[in-house]
């Protein structure tokens, strides 16, 4: 290459110039030269018209430079100006917290933790394992106190056990601190139901659904949770007359989840039928793949790609859409709705004031699916375990029961009966202060405001961690790690000393809606167990609560399930006279 080719960098070294057209091409093309070499015409173009299509040409790009530049200076303004403004500011007034990372925030350092945590098992009595399932809010709140700030990537996020701060929160009916997906993943699972829906669409959709949870329907309900108890202790009756020990061992965590789902899909559709089950199926799956996502590193954008899991979840949506709406039009062309919570929301989209449109129906269906399957075989499974490993509460519960319940056995006890069954209650409430399925609340600011004297900016995330909240000393006094059913001998009343201070189906106006239906769901359940098999902890268990969504054992519950021997009925009624 000649001198003419090349240029000089700054260090005054030789590097190829761009290769520009040949010097011949050059002269050929001057103007008034109309023939190229190849023959063909070159139209003459006017120096003045050329500028103006540089002119033109520049023009058109400056709104995409302009585009660039201001999505450049959002980005810098989310991912470095905001959080060093947050923290500086929340600093400034006492909160502290771990130093933001770029971008992930303290994401990276939560994942280290949480798989630390996992790797060990604990000790079946010991039931504190905050240190195990939420690591990082348990060094945090050590380190920077009750309430502190830390980073859910470049969101700011303020995590408090404080009492006063979180029935701030949770109180307001103004919508300053409404529900957020947080993770788009979870849109899948729980569509645009009650659980994730704000302001007037709220209110709407509760108006639909709430007949659902009606006095009436409770007591139906009574009904499917026994049938699904028969059928479950069907089968134990028929392993343990097949067995030469006179036991037989069941993993309650399963049968929990197949009792609550049978029970579900009966108050969502009715009834069990093709397209009902492929439903469920279906969102089982999309609970699976949510977990995934949500553990997955963020990655903006990446929901939209065509990966295997991605294709996976559309198609399982595309599933769950297709055939709830198959169910609904079978409904119209027999003009039959039904009175189940889908007839109930098409019946109010014919007639009613409030109507919900079909992707609504669907997301209320989902949300149905996600909030009241796993949460109430939590509940069922964690209440089991605690029976099992303390068997002078289950001998005093069973007392309880044979004494107040005049159903006969298998028999579904009444609403009544479950009314006078204090200590069952007294025990329901300890597992969900000890294990509450759902672990922590999150909600986020719509504006900038001052919370429990804390000066917040708009688009805080406000973290309320259950599990540590249940075991505040100050609240729940020195014994708060034990259990002990006996706290709540006056209940959790307004007048009582834990008033509001046991946050398992949260509080204020977006409290649980199901809350009553899953303890009878789940007394009902208990009732019909305790008085016909007496159950201990399988030597196989292992103390493991992990986060999967809900509190789960991650292990499952194995169990050793034994017949009631008629001697050991007799004590029990001997001891009530
Ligand atoms: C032991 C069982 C259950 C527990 C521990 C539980 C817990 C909760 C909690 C903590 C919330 C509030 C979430 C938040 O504030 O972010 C909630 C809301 C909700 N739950 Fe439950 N739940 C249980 C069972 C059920 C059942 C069986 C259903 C339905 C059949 C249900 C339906 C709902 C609905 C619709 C909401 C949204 C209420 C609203 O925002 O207006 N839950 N639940």
């Amino acid at each position: 290459m000649g001198r003419r080719g090349r240029t000089r960098n700054r260090k005054g070294k030789l590097w190829p110039s761009r290769p520009g057209p040949p010097l011949s091409w050059q002269v050929e093309n001057q103007p008034n030269r109309s023939v190229a070499s190849n023959n063909t015409a070159i139209p003459y173009v006017h120096p003045s018209m050329e500028l103006l299509g540089r002119l033109a040409l520049g023009l058109a790009a400056l709104p995409a430079a302009l585009l660039t530049l201001r999505l450049c200076a959002r980005a810098v303004w989310h991912l470095v100006w905001r959080p060093y403004a947050v923290a500086r500011s929340l600093g400034g007034q006492g909160i502290r917290g771990p130093p933001y990372r770029f971008a992930v925030g303290c994401l990276q350092e939560c994942r280290r933790m949480l798989i630390a945590g996992r790797r060990n098992a604990l000790d079946a009595g010991c039931h504190n394992y905050t240190s195990h399932v939420q690591p990082f809010i348990h060094k945090w709140t050590a380190d920077y106190g009750k309430t502190f700030l830390f980073w859910f990537g470049p969101i700011p996020s303020i995590c408090s056990t404080d009492m006063e701060l979180v029935r701030e929160v949770l109180a307001d009916r103004t919508s300053l601190y409404q529900k957020d997906y947080m993770n788009p993943s979870l849109e899948v699972i729980f569509g645009k139901g009650l659980i994730l829906t704000n302001g007037d669409d709220w209110k709407r959709h509760r108006k639909v659904v709430h007949p659902v949870f009606n006095q009436g329907k409770l007591k139906s309900l009574s009904s499917l949770a026994s049938y699904g108890a028969q059928q479950m202790m069907a089968v134990w009756s028929a392993e343990i007359q097949n067995s030469n020990t006179n036991d037989t061992e069941t993993e309650m965590r399963h049968e929990s989840e197949q009792l609550t789902l049978g029970v579900i899909v009966e108050v969502i559709f009715g009834q069990k039928t093709k397209e009902s089950w492929e439903v469920f199926v279906a969102m089982k799956e999309l609970q699976e793949l949510a977990v995934h996502a949500i553990l997955a590193p963020p990655v903006p954008g990446f929901r939209y790609l065509p990966t295997r899991r991605n294709r996976r979840t559309w198609k399982l949506d595309r599933l769950v859409t297709r055939n709830i709406m198959k169910m609904m039009e079978t409904r119209i062309a027999n003009d039959d709705y039904g009175e189940d919570l889908l007839g109930l929301m098409m019946q109010a989209c014919r007639w009613g004031p409030n109507k919900l449109s079909n992707e609504e129906i669907v997301g209320e269906c989902k949300t149905f699916f996600s909030a009241g399957i796993d949460t109430t075989a939590t509940l069922l499974t964690w209440a089991m375990f605690l029976i099992s490993s303390y068997p002078e509460w289950q001998e005093k519960l069973r007392e309880e029961i044979l004494r107040e319940s005049p159903e006969a056995e298998g028999e579904v006890p009444s609403i009544n009966t479950l009314g006078k069954l204090k200590l069952l209650n007294m025990l329901l409430l300890e597992t969900l202060r000890l294990y509450s399925p759902v672990p922590f609340l999150t909600r986020k600011t719509t504006s900038d405001t001052n919370l429990a004297n804390i000066e917040v900016q708009k688009g805080t995330v406000i973290l309320i961690p259950l599990a540590m909240m249940h075991r505040d000393k100050e609240v729940w006094g020195p014994d708060a790690d034990e259990f002990n059913p006996m706290r709540f001998e006056n209940g959790t009343s307004r007048a009582g000393k834990y008033a509001s201070s046991l946050l398992a189906f949260s509080y204020g106006p977006r409290a649980c809606s199901g809350q009553n239906f899953a303890m009878i769901e789940v007394q009902t359940v208990i009732v019909m167990m305790l008085k016909r098999f007496t159950f201990t902890l399988s030597p196989k268990y292992v103390h493991k609560p992990t986060n999967f969504l809900t509190l789960t054992p991650r292990y499952g519950l194995p169990l050793i399930v034994r017949n009631l021997q008629p001697d050991e009925k007799k004590d029990s009624q001997v001891l009530l006279a």
